[in-house]
């Protein structure tokens, strides 16, 4: 669990000094829903660590959007190839220097994304717990819900009789992972997780909370379509994106997250969050770090892109998911010691892939099976 005022990093890549950031940012189980404390009264500001759904004033957002073209000067293109070319190799360094100590592990996600442990709700003091009612309640859902289950010809296939599987994509070094196998205590759950850093990878499998029996770590750059993934298509309930996505060059999201979607059953949903337009790390850039519009590069080589609702929402569309949520949090975020004032601004989105499709997208959503895998 986070301590008040600790350090965090999700938000700010190593280059930069880290933001004394308040524990609402990094969030633990007994936090409540994003989006509960209001400030109606500016003088009351410095009251409290943070406020959600912050009102930008017309200023405020056009002071915003001429910080962000004044930076708009594109690096060259032979910096740019490079940056793509090696991006998980200053990943690689990155968690070579900061091992596991970086990320704070994400339990607001069970607020958040109560699919991620759907067998468990919370009780009033936001305690986990599960009823005996919730288990009966989910075995009837789990009765009611095709399983899928994966059989192999050929060598051990992770999690080939699970019957909830959750992939997360640009794992690091587990910080979303282990809160979910420590939360979610589903027996049939399993949690298949990858990054294209392979240091990152390493770090999860050293763990000693990495159980190979409910998880399956592997390497995996998201950006090649091509690229086999241990399970097959139709086979995920749960796609979990957490600051990934924003990593990739934004000309290889959209393919990135069509090829994501195959993965999903009929009514398995895609859980993301990351960062939105004029987020106070987009307004820090300096010149120099710009690798297209709303796209830099920081001091370490790692990258990232501030998002839209609108952008957000056009790629999953166009990956055939249908919305269920896609919201902007902003939050003002307050270092009271220093009397400073943060405007913080993410994007959250869930998305799902319909029951039932119709016929030409089922053509186009049949994909190769990795060898050796097929449904029984
Ligand atoms: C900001 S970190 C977030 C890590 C983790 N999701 C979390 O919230 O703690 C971004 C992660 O995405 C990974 N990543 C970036 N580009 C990727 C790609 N093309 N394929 C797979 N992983 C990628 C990085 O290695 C890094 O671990």
């Amino acid at each position: 669990m986070a301590a008040p005022h600790a350090v965090v990093g999700v938000e700010e890549g190593s280059s930069q000094t880290p933001l004394i950031l308040p524990d609402s940012s990094t969030g633990d189980v007994t936090r409540p829903l994003f989006g509960t404390r209001f400030l109606t009264d500016p003088r009351q500001v410095f009251q409290h660590n943070a406020w959600d759904n912050v009102e930008w004033s017309e200023e405020q957002e056009a002071s915003a959007k001429k910080k962000v073209l004044e930076n708009n000067q594109p690096l060259s293109p032979e910096k740019q190839e490079e940056y793509d070319s090696r991006a998980n190799e200053f990943w690689n360094v990155f968690y070579t220097i900061h091992e596991n100590r970086f990320f704070k592990d994400r339990h607001w996600l069970f607020t958040e994304f109560p699919e991620l442990a759907p067998q468990c709700r919370l009780n009033h003091e936001s305690r986990l717990e599960v009823s005996e009612s919730d288990h009966s309640q989910q075995e009837s859902l789990d009765h009611e819900r095709e399983v899928p289950t994966l059989s192999h010809t050929d060598g051990d296939i992770p999690g080939s009789s699970a019957t909830y599987r959750i992939l997360e994509v640009g794992c690091g070094v587990g910080n979303t992972v282990f809160p979910i196998l420590k939360t979610n205590n589903d027996p049939g759950l399993f949690v298949y997780c990858c990054d294209f850093s392979s240091t990152a990878v390493e770090l999860v499998k050293a763990n000693p909370e990495y159980e190979s029996g409910r998880c399956f770590a592997f390497v995996h750059d998201l950006s090649d379509v091509e690229a086999n993934f241990p399970v097959p298509d139709g086979t995920l309930d749960v796609i979990v994106l957490i600051f990934v996505l924003s990593a990739l060059h934004p000309n290889k999201m959209q393919a990135s997250i069509s090829r994501l979607a195959r993965l999903l059953k009929p009514g398995g949903v895609m859980l993301l969050r990351d960062y939105g337009r004029y987020d106070l790390a987009q307004l820090r850039f300096k010149k120099g770090r710009c690798l297209s519009e709303n796209f830099y590069v920081r001091g370490d080589g790692t990258r990232v892109y501030f998002f839209t609702q609108d952008e957000l929402h056009e790629m999953f569309s166009e990956a055939g998911l249908e919305k269920m949520q896609n919201l902007v949090d902003r939050r003002l975020q307050v270092n009271r010691g220093k009397q400073l004032t943060m405007y913080r601004v993410w994007i959250q989105c869930k998305y799902r892939k319909a029951l039932a499709q119709p016929l030409e997208t089922q053509d186009q959503d049949k994909g190769e099976d990795p060898p050796g895998l097929t449904f029984s």
